[in-house]
């Protein structure tokens, strides 16, 4: 039986018990295309071109600097400049890391009710740790997560599975005791590889052509409170 409101499969629900939730970072935990956006922006500035509205780059938020300088600069790494406008929109998203990026809303009452229930939480995220480290330092929730898991903290990224396993290990629950919130395939991807159950955050960076249909996720929701329907008491 598929639940109307969030399309997650009822019997498996009942049957799962929840330990611990994993949360993407962009896109999902915190609303990071303000001040990426920006870091594009200041590359077009350089090659002056006039700015991007925030609606255009948003829906590339998730992707890094490879999926925003392609959408706001039309280069892709094999292009000669690549290196030179990656360094430019890097060098400016270091030093302008958390000025207009926040929490989405809800989260941070997320948060504090997984607290409340003694339910570890971490982020598994594709982002650099360092871009990761000092963002979550920034927000003032980088000692409160039980993992930071970064793009570079494996081997591999998402989709591939280590660092979803990393993070069990670091955390020591299973993976299938585990919730995985993320706005993008990948995350789907990486958690159905390790038999986690992947929630796709409706409110994140998602293009308006994806078909989340096709994500194979556990469920959806439009808000980060509506993740505490799928965590019964
Ligand atoms: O910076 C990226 O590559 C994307 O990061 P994410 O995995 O938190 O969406």
């Amino acid at each position: 039986m598929i639940d109307q409101d969030f399309g997650f499969r009822t019997e498996d629900w009942e049957a799962a018990t929840v330990k611990a939730v994993l949360f993407d970072l962009d896109g999902t935990f915190a609303d990071t295309a303000p001040d990426l956006a920006a870091a594009l922006n200041q590359v077009r500035f350089t090659r002056n071109l006039t700015p991007l509205p925030l609606e255009v780059l948003r829906p590339q938020a998730s992707h890094g600097s490879a999926g925003l300088l392609k959408v706001g600069m039309n280069v892709t790494p094999d292009s000669p400049d690549f290196i030179e406008l990656r360094d430019i929109f890097l060098n400016h998203y270091a030093n302008n890391i958390c000025v207009h990026t926040a929490l989405f809303e809800g989260m941070s009452d997320l948060i504090n009710e997984l607290e409340l229930r003694s339910l570890p939480w971490g982020i598994v995220t594709n982002k650099p740790h360092i871009y990761t480290l000092p963002l979550m330092q920034a927000l003032g929730y980088a000692d409160r997560a039980a993992c930071l898991i970064s793009g570079d903290t494996c081997s591999n990224a998402k989709p591939h599975p280590d660092p979803m396993n990393k993070a069990c290990e670091i955390i020591n629950i299973a993976p299938e005791n585990c919730l995985y919130l993320g706005d993008d395939v990948r995350d789907m991807q990486a958690a159905n590889a390790v038999n986690m159950r992947g929630v796709i955050a409706r409110y994140g960076y998602i293009s308006a052509d994806a078909k989340l249909e096709n994500w194979a996720a556990h469920a959806m929701i439009d808000t980060p409170l509506e993740l505490l329907k799928l965590i019964p008491l």
